[in-house]
């Protein structure tokens, strides 16, 4: 199982970021490093589906992203710290919908909110999450939802000590780290097992 990337082309307006592109990346945790406005954040929302490449092609083991869209899409999981897409809806609410969504099992999202202590907050507009309430909640998602492909923008911006360790621990369970693959962005060291780096 592996993501690949070819000749992919993408520029935004007059600002051309990706020129016949390449990427091959094998389960584990790739490390994806560029100096700031390199194209990290474009490419893992291209990766993810949530940004249209100009020009190539973008496999996820047998599914091509433009060929299967609802799919391949639902086979990876982009946690970005975007605002709530949905911001009338719940914590509740926007976790059930992925749930219904990836197929989820719910028992296991529940283990992931009760350790990044987000149960308390499970009733309230998902707009009056804190940033790093908001961050955890798409971490609970990112390692509950039985995805092939995560890309993550930034895992440990904005988490507290415990929820840092906590997800460092997670990440790098062997029966994760030889299903997923990952494909992460991180200003500092992530310290965490990895298969490769990827320098923009
Ligand atoms: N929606 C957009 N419209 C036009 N230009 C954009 C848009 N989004 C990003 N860019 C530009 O594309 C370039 C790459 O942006 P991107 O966010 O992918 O970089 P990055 O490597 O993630 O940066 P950082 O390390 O600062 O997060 C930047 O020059 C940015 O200004």
């Amino acid at each position: 199982m592996e993501l690949r990337i070819e000749q992919l082309n993408f520029e935004y307006a007059s600002h051309p970021l990706f020129r016949e592109f390449n990427l091959t990346l094998t389960p584990g945790i790739t490390w994806l490093r560029g100096e700031n406005g390199a194209g990290k954040t474009t490419l893992l929302k291209l990766a993810g589906g949530a940004l249209t490449p100009h020009a190539g092609a973008i496999w996820l083991a047998d599914i091509e992203i433009h060929a299967q869209p609802l799919v391949y899409r639902r086979h990876c999981y982009y946690c970005g710290g975007d605002t709530p897409q949905l911001p009338w809806l719940t914590v509740r609410e926007v976790l059930d919908m992925h749930v219904a969504l990836y197929s989820a099992d719910a028992e296991h999202l529940n283990t992931e909110l009760a350790a990044f202590h987000l149960l308390p907050t499970l009733d309230q507009p998902v707009t009056t999450l804190s940033l790093g309430q908001h961050k955890k909640m798409q971490l609970a998602l990112a390692l509950s939802l039985p995805v092939r492909l995560l890309l993550i923008d930034e895992p440990f911006n904005g988490l507290d000590a415990d929820a840092m360790a906590y997800l460092r621990q997670q990440l790098s369970t062997p029966e994760r780290l030889a299903r997923q693959v990952i494909l992460l962005t991180s200003h500092l060291e992530p310290i965490l097992p990895l298969v490769g780096t990827l320098q923009l």
